[in-house]
C-alpha cells in the first residue's frame, strides 16, 4: 500500500529550510524520495526558488500535484521574509508549522513528519516552552520527554544524547539511573524496528575525562552510569561503558557498537556532525509517529545564497519512509 504523503514543516522562514526543502523536491526522482508536501508560509519558498509550488488545502491534494510542482499548506503569514534574518512573524510561522504538521500525522493525513530546522532562540521568544521539537512532538504525542529519544543516524555512527538541551552545568544533577535506562530501552527497540538490527550492541560514554578514572575525576561513572549498564546486562541488554569518551568514536571502535550512548548533547553530535554532517539525521524514537529532520541548523549565515546542501533533508526523507513502513509492521 503507498504511504500517504509526508509533512515537512519548513522551519524557521529566514533559515534554510525553505531552500532545502526545494531541493529536495527537485531530486525527488533522482533521490527516489517518497510524496510529501510543505508546510508553512510558501512565501518563504518563493524567496529563495523559482520553482514550481502548488498551494493545497489539505493532504490529501499532495500526491496527485507531487509530479509537477511542490505543494504547499499554507499557514500563518511569516510577514516580510528576509532569508538570513529571522523575525518574530517567522518564528510564529514555524511554531505553526510544526504544531500542523504533527497534528496531521497524528490524525493520519500524512505518514509522519520532516522537520526543517527552527532556531531555538526565536521559537522560545513566542512561547515555544519546550526545549526543542522533540519534547514538542512527544509530548503531543502523549509521550513523555524520557520516553523519547533523540538519535542522530548517519552512514558512520549512530548516537543518543541522554540528556539534549539542557545547560552544561546541569548535566550531573539530571543524569540518573532511570533516564539512562529508559534512552537504552527506546534505543534498543529503535535500532530493532527501525534499523533491522535484532540484537543491538550498545556502548555507553562516560562523563568524565577518562571516564572519572575509578572515581578520581568525578563520580557520576560509579554512581549513576555503571549501575545503569549493570541492571540493563541483567536484563539481557548488549551494552557495555562506561567508556572514554574521547576515545569510542575511531573507525575500529565504531565497529564494536550500533549505537552509542552519550552523556550530553555535544559529546554526541560533535562525532555525528564531523562524519556525517551532510547526510545525518535525527530522528525521534519511542513516538506512536514517525519524525525525522536534518542534523544541522538553520545556518542564517548563508539562508538566501542557494548554497545550502541538501542531503541532510533528503536522507532524513528516505529515512522517514522506511520508518513509516516499520511503524505500519511492528506498530
Ligand atoms: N533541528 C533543528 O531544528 C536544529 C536547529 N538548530 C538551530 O539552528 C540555529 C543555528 O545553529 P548553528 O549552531 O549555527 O548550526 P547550523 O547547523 O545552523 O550551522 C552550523 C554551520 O554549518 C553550516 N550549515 C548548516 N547546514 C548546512 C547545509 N545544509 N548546507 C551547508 N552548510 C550548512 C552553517 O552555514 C554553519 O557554518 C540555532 O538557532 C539552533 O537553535 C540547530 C540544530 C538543529
Ligand atoms: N542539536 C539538535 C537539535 O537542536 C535538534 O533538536 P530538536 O528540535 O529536533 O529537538
Amino acid at each position: 500500500m503507498p504511504l500517504a504523503p509526508f509533512a515537512v514543516s519548513l522551519g524557521d522562514p529566514a533559515g534554510i529550510g525553505p531552500e532545502i526543502v526545494a531541493k529536495s523536491w527537485v531530486m525527488r526522482e533522482a533521490r527516489g524520495l517518497p510524496p510529501f508536501f510543505a508546510v508553512g508560509d510558501a512565501a518563504s519558498l518563493r524567496a529563495v526558488w523559482l520553482g514550481p509550488i502548488a498551494p493545497i488545502g489539505s493532504p490529501v491534494e499532495a500526491a496527485s500535484v507531487f509530479d509537477k510542482a511542490l505543494p504547499c499548506l499554507q499557514v500563518a503569514d511569516a510577514g516580510a521574509i528576509v532569508p538570513g534574518t529571522p523575525s518574530i512573524d517567522g518564528a510564529r510561522t514555524a511554531f505553526q508549522a510544526l504544531e500542523v504538521s504533527v497534528g496531521l500525522a497524528r490524525q493520519g493525513s500524512a505518514a509522519g513528519i520532516v522537520t526543517a530546522p527552527v532556531g531555538k532562540e526565536q521559537l522560545y521568544g513566542v512561547g515555544f516552552t519546550h526545549p526543542g521539537q522533540t519534547e514538542f512532538v512527544a509530548e503531543r504525542c502523549g509521550v513523555s520527554a524520557h520516553n523519547a529519544v533523540m538519535m542522530l543516524a548517519g552512514p558512520s555512527l549512530k548516537v543518543v544524547p541522554i540528556t539534549i538541551h539542557i545547560a552544561l552545568a546541569d548535566v550531573p544533577s539530571v543524569l540518573t539511573i532511570d533516564l539512562i535506562r529508559a534512552r537504552a530501552l527506546t534505543t534498543v527497540k529503535g535500532l530493532q524496528r527501525n534499523f533491522g538490527i535484532a540484537r543491538p550492541r550498545l556502548a555507553v560514554a562516560g562523563l568524565n575525562p577518562h571516564a572519572g578514572e575509578n572515581g578520581a575525576l568525578g563520580r557520576e561513572e560509579i554512581d549513576v552510569i555503571r549501575p545503569a549498564i549493570e541492571s540493563l546486562r541483567a536484563e539481557g541488554l548488549d551494552i557495555f561503558g562506561p567508556l572514554a569518551a574521547d576515545g569510542m568514536f575511531h573507525a575500529r571502535a565504531r565497529e564494536t557498537y550500533d549505537a552509542a550512548l552519550c552523556m550530553y548533547h555535544d559529546q554526541a553530535l560533535i562525532p555525528i556532525k564531523t562524519l556525517n554532517f551532510d547526510d545525518g539525521v535525527n530522528i525521534t524514537l519511542g513516538l506512536p509517529i514517525v519524525r525525522t529532520s536534518p542534523d544541522h541548523g538553520t545556518a542564517f549565515g548563508i539562508a538566501g545564497t542557494d548554497s545550502a546542501n541538501p542531503g541532510a533533508m533528503i536522507a532524513a526523507l528516505k529515512m522517514a519512509a522506511e520508518a513509516a513502513r516499520a511503524l505500519i509492521a511492528y506498530g
